[in-house]
This record gives C-alpha cells, sequence and structure tokens, in this order.
C-alpha cells in the first residue's frame, strides 16, 4: 500500500504533466487541502497554469484567491481558519527559495499566509529537493524552517518527478541522472 502522502505526490505530478514544457522553468504540480481526520481539497495548480511566468504554488493561491475574490497576495486572508484543522500543501517539488526571473519566490508566498497572526500554511510535503539547474543549491527548505513552517520531503517518485519537471530542457535525461545521484544524500541534508 502507498502512503496518503504518495497518492497526493501522484497527483501532483499529473497536474505538472498539464504545463507547458520550457527550458527556463521546471513542470510542477501543487494541492492545497485542509486536514483533521479528514482531508478537503481547497486548491490545486501547476507551472503557468496561470497566464505569465507562473509557478505550480503561486496558481494553487491565485485560483483560491479568485473563487474568494482577493488578488493572490492576499490569499492569507481569505484561507480557512477552523479549530483542529491544518492547511497543507503537497508540491512535487521544493517550493523555490529564488527565482531567476526575480519574482517572487514561492516559499515567500508560503510564510506569507502567516501574516496577521494567522496560522496559515502549517507543513509543505514535496517529492524532491530542487535541482541546482537555475539557482544553484535551493535554500527553500531551509526558508521554510526559518518561517517555522514544518516541511517533509515524501520519497519514492523522484525519477517521475524529475522527469516530468525536466521534460521541457535540452538534456532532460542527463538532469534527471544528475539530479537523482544528488538525491542518494541523506534526507536530512536536503
Ligand atoms: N517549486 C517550483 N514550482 C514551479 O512551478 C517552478 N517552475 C519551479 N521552478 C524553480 C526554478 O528555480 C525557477 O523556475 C527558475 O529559477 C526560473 O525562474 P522563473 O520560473 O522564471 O521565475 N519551482
Ligand atoms: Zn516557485
Amino acid at each position: 500500500t502507498t502512503s496518503p502522502h504518495t497518492t497526493y505526490m501522484q497527483k501532483c505530478i499529473s497536474l505538472a504533466e498539464q504545463s507547458p514544457p520550457r527550458p527556463t522553468n521546471f513542470r510542477v504540480g501543487a494541492i492545497l487541502l485542509s486536514r483533521k481526520d479528514d482531508d478537503r481539497i481547497l486548491s490545486t495548480g501547476y507551472t503557468m497554469e496561470l497566464a505569465g511566468n507562473t509557478h505550480a504554488e503561486q496558481c494553487c493561491f491565485a485560483n483560491y484567491a479568485a473563487v474568494n475574490k482577493v488578488a493572490e497576495e492576499q490569499v492569507g486572508e481569505v484561507l480557512p481558519v477552523e479549530s483542529g484543522r491544518k492547511l497543507i500543501m503537497y508540491v512535487s517539488m521544493e517550493p523555490c527559495g529564488k527565482r531567476l526571473s526575480g519574482n517572487a519566490p514561492c516559499v515567500q508566498r508560503i510564510t506569507r499566509t502567516r501574516d496577521g497572526g494567522r496560522e496559515g500554511i502549517h507543513k509543505v510535503y514535496f517529492g524532491v529537493k530542487e535541482p541546482t539547474t537555475f539557482v544553484g543549491e535551493s535554500e527553500g527548505c531551509k526558508m521554510l524552517s526559518a518561517a517555522g513552517i514544518e516541511w517533509e520531503h515524501v520519497p519514492g517518485l523522484e525519477k517521475e518527478i524529475l522527469s516530468v519537471a525536466v521534460a521541457g530542457h535540452e538534456n532532460p535525461e542527463e538532469e534527471v541522472k544528475s539530479a537523482l545521484g544528488k538525491v542518494g544524500t541523506n534526507v536530512d541534508d536536503i
């Protein structure tokens, strides 16, 4: 049997497969849900789902914000606050801490949900560490920890996630192999 985390990660991969392949980013999928003993899916998103150079996590928030008639930047204000329930994000790849475009990184969009004393996003699950392709050693996890947001790597789907993520790149097979070579590191080093 697979863990519920693996099932959600597989859903993130299906979302990522809808993203138009580009050499300049990764194809990623994201799911936002509210969890107690049951899960309530609040939103999903994938890279470039929405116009512009958008990320999966960004689209996930933007889609929820739109339904609630606020801009993506204000999504924290409309996310549900319900006693005993936790806001959880599943993303196929570690949320970005830096973007070559200079646009706001997804870690910032995630930590921003905690503004105004709200709990915001409680925990982020991701299936693979961001490869060094664009920004070198990724800082996303460290930045989440620094903001007091839990994160966890869901192992087992790295090859599938990376293959989808780099489909639009020059040498996708090479890039996957090289990134997998690094994935052998101890999870604590992620
Ligand atoms: N977690 C995550 N979700 C995404 O939807 C996505 N595309 C990336 N990609 C991270 C990568 O570091 C950036 O795509 C490059 O740094 C280029 O930056 P832009 O995307 O052009 O802002 N990461
Ligand atoms: Zn991002």
